[in-house]
């Protein structure tokens, strides 16, 4: 598919985005929100990528939603302007499909949220992560003050919202932001090990971890229990718990096809 303010990528069962407006730190500019919306259906209706990396070109990550658009918003197209971005991270977090926000430089605003929406988040040492949209007399309109929230919990949540403080890669591995860090140089190479190992697991398995992960999450205790043991039932119809279960009662490796 064509696109003009990102690239894609398969490699073998990957599939890489990588936002592409460097000179503007990968702003999320409407263009940029629809295209990201496109190349994630893209990733997910390929039978054959197994995992879904998001990335940015140059020194950002991404730095968030376009600042130059929100002189011209009134406050219904603001309204509106935050669904979008909003429904595009739904969107993401509820692929079927495991996602990984590959983070080499700053991941701020808009681009945290994005990073946030993905079920796992590497992050380079080097980079810089944060809300800063109360220094813009605003808060977080793409999912942040609820994802950051469950993420990190409330009072670190609230401090990093008040404050719009960046984080280095490190304090947000210790605050739980994201899942590990190393050196940039080690980034792509920490990323695709990590991808490659998912990629290897049962899609089936993989995608009834997420839905009942997310929507467990969504629920009470007893809700998300059941709906655990309900999935359960599920996946014992298929024919990758055959091959899980016999390949190790046969001692090898297991091939998964997710079916
Ligand atoms: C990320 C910062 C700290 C980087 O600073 P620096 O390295 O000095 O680089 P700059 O010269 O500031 O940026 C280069 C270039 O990119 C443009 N740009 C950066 N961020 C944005 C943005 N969010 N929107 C639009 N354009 C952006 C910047 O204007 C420069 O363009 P030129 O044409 O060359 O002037 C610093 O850039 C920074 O603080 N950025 C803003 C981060 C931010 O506030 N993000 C939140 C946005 S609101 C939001 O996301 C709502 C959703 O919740």
């Amino acid at each position: 598919m064509e696109y003009e303010t990102l690239e894609t990528k398969k490699e073998g069962n990957l599939f890489w985005i990588t936002l592409n407006r460097p000179d503007k730190l990968n702003a999320l500019n409407s263009k940029l929100l629809e295209e990201l919306n496109r190349a994630v259906s893209e990733g997910e209706s390929d039978p054959e990528v197994r995992v879904i990396i998001i990335t940015g070109k140059g020194k950002a990550f991404c730095a968030g939603a376009d600042i130059t658009q929100f002189n011209q918003l009134s406050p219904t197209d603001a309204w509106r302007f935050s669904k979008r971005g909003r429904e595009v991270m739904d969107k993401i977090e509820s692929l079927s499909k495991p996602t990984i926000a590959m983070i080499n430089g700053y991941a701020l605003g808009g681009g945290l949220e994005l990073a946030l929406s993905c079920d796992i988040r590497i992050a380079a040492e080097e980079a810089q992560l944060g809300l800063p949209e109360i220094n813009l007399g605003i808060y977080p309109g793409y999912g942040g003050t609820q994802r950051l929230t469950r993420i990190v919990g409330k009072g670190r949540a609230l401090e990093i919202m008040m404050t719009g403080d960046r984080l280095s890669g490190k304090d947000a591995e210790r605050y739980g932001l994201v899942n590990r860090v190393t050196p940039l140089s080690n980034l792509e190479q920490e990323t695709r090990k990590l991808a490659e190992k998912i990629a290897r697991k049962s899609p089936v398995s993989l995608a009834l971890i997420k839905e009942v992960v997310n929507k467990g999450l969504d629920s009470p205790l007893a809700s998300g229990l059941s709906l655990e043991s309900i999935g359960w039932g599920v996946i014992f119809s298929t024919e990758d718990k055959k091959e899980g279960v016999n390949a190790f009662l046969e001692k090898r490796e297991p091939n998964f096809k997710g079916k």
